[in-house]
C-alpha cells in the first residue's frame, strides 16, 4: 500500500502571520544596542532563512541606516551569537502575542485531515518555538511531524530538512506536497522532488509563483488545490 498523502507547511508567512512579533523582537535588540529601529515592512523580506539570517539582516539594515545618518561607518556592536541568543530569549516566550494564523488556516488544516491527508510543519524557526506556537493555537495534535531549523543536519533550502520531516511523518516524497512563501521552501521542494505550492498571502515576492506548480491566493483554497495536484 502506498504511503498516505502528506501536506507539508512552512510556518512564518504560510500558517502564521508572525511578522509583528518577529519585528518587535528585532527592534528590541536593536534598541538595546542604540541602533535605529526597522518597520514591519522592512523586516518582512528578512524572514524565511532562520533566526541567524533574520538577526544578521536586521542589524545590517539598521547599521546601514545609522551609517547614512551619521556619515560614519558602523560596526556590529555585539557578536552574531549574542544577538541570536538575545533574540530567542525575547521571542520564544511571546511568539504568539501579536502573531495570528492567516484567515482560514485552522479550517483548511481540519478539512485536509478529514480528507485523509497527513500534515507536517517544515520551518526554519527552531523546533521548540514552532511547537510552542502550534500548542498555543491548539493545533499540535493535527501534525504528524514538526521539522524545525535545528531538527536535522541541515535546513531549507537543503532537501534534507524536508525529507527528514516527511520521513518523520511516515510518508514519502512522491506522496508529499510543500506549501510555502519563500525561495527556501521552493528550493527544498525542488531538491526533494515534491510539488511546490506558493502561498500567495505570505511574505514572498510574487515572482516565486513562476516556480510553483500552482499559486494559492488564500488558505481556504488549499484543500481543493492539493486534491487536484495529488488525487487520492
Ligand atoms: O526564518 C525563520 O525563522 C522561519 O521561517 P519559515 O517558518 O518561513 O521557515
Ligand atoms: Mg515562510
Amino acid at each position: 500500500m502506498s504511503a498516505l498523502r502528506l501536506a507539508v507547511f512552512d510556518m512564518d508567512g504560510t500558517l502564521l502571520d508572525s511578522l509583528p512579533d518577529l519585528a518587535e523582537c528585532c527592534c528590541e535588540i536593536l534598541a538595546q544596542c542604540g541602533l535605529p529601529l526597522l518597520s514591519d515592512m522592512q523586516v518582512r523580506s528578512m524572514v524565511g532563512n532562520g533566526v541567524q539570517a533574520l538577526v544578521e539582516r536586521a542589524f545590517r539594515a539598521s547599521l546601514d541606516k545609522k551609517a547614512e545618518e551619521s556619515g560614519r561607518a558602523q560596526v556590529m556592536p555585539i557578536s552574531t551569537e549574542e544577538a541570536v541568543s538575545r533574540f530567542m530569549a525575547a521571542y520564544t516566550p511571546r511568539a504568539t502575542r501579536l502573531s495570528r494564523l492567516f484567515p482560514g488556516t485552522e479550517d483548511a488544516l481540519r478539512t485536509l485531515r478529514a480528507q485523509g491527508w497527513l500534515l507536517a510543519v517544515c520551518t526554519n524557526k527552531p523546533e521548540k518555538a514552532a511547537r510552542r506556537i502550534l500548542s498555543d493555537f491548539r493545533l499540535e495534535d493535527l501534525f504528524a511531524a514538526v521539522g524545525g531549523g535545528d531538527s536535522f543536519a541541515a535546513r531549507k533550502p537543503d532537501a534534507r530538512h524536508l525529507l527528514g520531516t516527511i520521513a518523520q511523518a511516515g510518508s514519502a516524497p512522491e506522496r508529499s506536497v510543500m506549501v510555502g512563501d519563500m525561495p527556501p521552501d521552493c528550493l527544498a521542494a525542488q531538491a526533494a522532488s515534491c510539488p511546490f505550492v506558493f502561498a500567495g498571502w505570505g511574505y514572498g515576492a510574487p515572482e516565486l509563483a513562476d516556480k510553483a506548480v500552482v499559486k494559492a491566493a488564500a488558505m481556504q483554497d488549499i484543500p481543493t488545490l492539493l486534491a487536484r495536484i495529488m488525487p487520492v
